[in-house]
């Protein structure tokens, strides 16, 4: 998952940008790049890190204008390189920065297409330099630069790219086009603030990167839609897809998305505290008679979930697993070697809320069993007398293609294996899984706004379809080893 932002100011944006990418630093923790455009220059700065490292007071003072992008990243394609970190630039037809949250599913064939048929060279492994191309080139098949003509490049993008997309763009001469792919799978949302010089407008991977820069929520961008905010500040939109079937990607409200923000005009914070309550009533179905001491949550998403479930139990809920904060995201680490060593410098339990305890310990999710396998050893060591585990989302059985990095079956501890099997793997003396019904339900809430969702890597059911052989190309490609080998040399 990557975080991406773009606004269109009325004075320099940059620092407003920086401030947006910190808070959206849990999407992609290996890369940043910001790009604005002043006059007829696009300034860009981007390389490997965190937002705080890749910029200090001299770069960010080179990033004048008041029309800007970001992009946190967390790579799905390529490699983890420097000049695969975003936004992209080309210089032709206009200028244009691009900068892409999602992943491309047909990534090998656009690529030959858009060097044999429309002349372009894509210069690195990454889907998005691949999607920029194919923007530019329906931009240019426009002639003239309008937002209409930009309306109907982003419609061959749509027709052209398959896969997962939510986009920040910017064209010298015209201002900033965002939009989302037909199933508004990756989310993007929409903001307005007044400011002393008139309005402004910012959209964003997540809300809460509007709420600290100030903007309110007007709303979230359409499935299809692709709105061109000029940099006098004009608003235009318009589905420029055929209406398909909006299905949001469901790992966003299990994991991926900060808790304070809102998404396709559901709260990530409800629908995590809704998971816990559906674990909690199957816990109590499965066993009325329970033996739960205590409950204790695996730092840092899965709390909501966690303190519901206490609470339903009727048991306590201590916060058990103290957290490094100066350690990142575990899940979201380039390589497994990585992950593994981090989990224990991450988290150190407290032993006197585990000692003699029947202990419930609650993850968001299991992926690669990486956390679960070192965080029950740890609740055993440090003296508890039976340790359960529940997970907020079902068994992760398949491939995530649309911009989570799963792309290896084998990879995934869930993968081909029985609930039982699973549980004996981790070491667990009982292990719960969230059914996908319920999780969708919790999703979906009382409003029941979307009721259909991506829930691929639970289901392995692809609302885009995908092409013969894929997977075993993904797999080849993007299993850790391949990266690594890939990162080495
Ligand atoms: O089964 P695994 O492959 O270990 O993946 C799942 C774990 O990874 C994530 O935590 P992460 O440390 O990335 O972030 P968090 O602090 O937001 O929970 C997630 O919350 C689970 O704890
Ligand atoms: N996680 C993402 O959104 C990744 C974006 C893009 N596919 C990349 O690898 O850079
Ligand atoms: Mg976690």
């Amino acid at each position: 998952m990557c975080g991406i932002i773009g606004i269109v100011g009325t004075s320099d944006v940059a620092a407003a940008l920086y401030d947006g990418l910190t808070v959206l630093q849990h999407r992609g923790q290996d890369a940043a790049g910001i790009a604005t455009v002043d006059g007829n220059k696009i300034r860009l700065h981007k390389g490997n890190g965190l937002v705080k490292d890749v910029f200090d007071a001299p770069q960010m003072q080179l990033l004048t204008g008041r029309v800007g992008i970001g992009h946190c990243r967390y790579p799905t394609a390529g490699s983890a390189g420097s000049d695969e970190a975003q936004p992209f630039y080309v210089n032709s037809p206009f200028g244009i920065a691009l900068a892409h949250n999602g992943n491309l599913i047909n990534t090998d064939a656009l690529r030959r297409e858009v060097f044999e048929q429309d002349s372009r060279n894509i210069n690195t492994e990454s889907d998005s330099e691949v999607l920029l191309n194919v923007f530019a080139h329906e931009l240019q098949e426009q002639g003239a630069l309008t937002p209409k003509s930009a309306i109907a490049a982003v419609a061959g993008v749509h027709r052209r790219c398959k896969g997962g997309y939510a986009i920040v763009s910017m064209v010298l001469g015209l201002g900033l086009v965002a939009f989302r792919d037909p199933n508004g799978i990756r989310p993007l949302v929409l903001g307005k603030r007044e400011a002393a010089g008139g309005v402004e407008y910012a959209v964003a991977s997540e809300s809460v990167a509007l709420d600290i820069l100030g903007f309110a929520r007007v709303r979230d961008v359409a499935p299809g839609e692709a709105l061109v905010i000029t940099s006098r500040g004009e608003l235009i939109s318009e589905i420029c897809a055929p209406a398909a079937k909006h299905t949001p990607c469901i790992f966003e409200y299990v994991y991926f998305a900060r808790p304070d923000s809102m998404m396709d005009d559901i709260s990530v914070h409800k629908a995590r505290m809704r998971m816990g309550v559906k674990l909690g009533e199957k816990i109590q179905r499965l066993r009325p008679d329970h033996d739960i001491d205590v409950v204790i949550p695996i730092p840092d998403t899965s709390r909501d979930a966690a303190l519901e479930i206490a609470n339903l139990l009727g048991v306590k809920y201590r916060e058990g697993f103290i957290k490094n904060r100066y350690i990142g995201r575990t899940f979201i680490m380039p390589g497994q070697g990585e992950r593994v060593k981090s989990v224990r410098r991450k988290l150190n339990p407290i032993p006197l809320e585990f000692k003699d305890r029947v202990v419930l310990l609650v993850d968001d999710s299991i992926v690669r069993g990486t956390t679960s396998e070192q965080i029950i050893q740890m609740a055993r060591d440090a003296g508890a007398r039976k340790v359960y585990l529940a997970s907020a989302a079902p068994p992760v059985r398949f491939p995530n293609v649309y911009g989570i990095d799963m792309p290896a079956a084998s990879e995934l501890v869930a993968h081909g294996r029985t609930e039982a099997e699973v549980q004996t793997l981790l070491g667990c003396d009982w292990l719960i899984y969230q059914d996908i019904a319920d999780l969708e339900e919790a999703v979906a809430g009382p409003k029941k706004k979307h009721t259909t969702f991506d829930s691929s890597c639970f289901t392995g059911e692809y609302v885009t379809g995908i092409e013969p052989g894929y997977f075993e190309r993904l797999q080849q490609a993007r299993n850790d080893e391949s990266k690594l080998k890939r990162r080495a040399s």
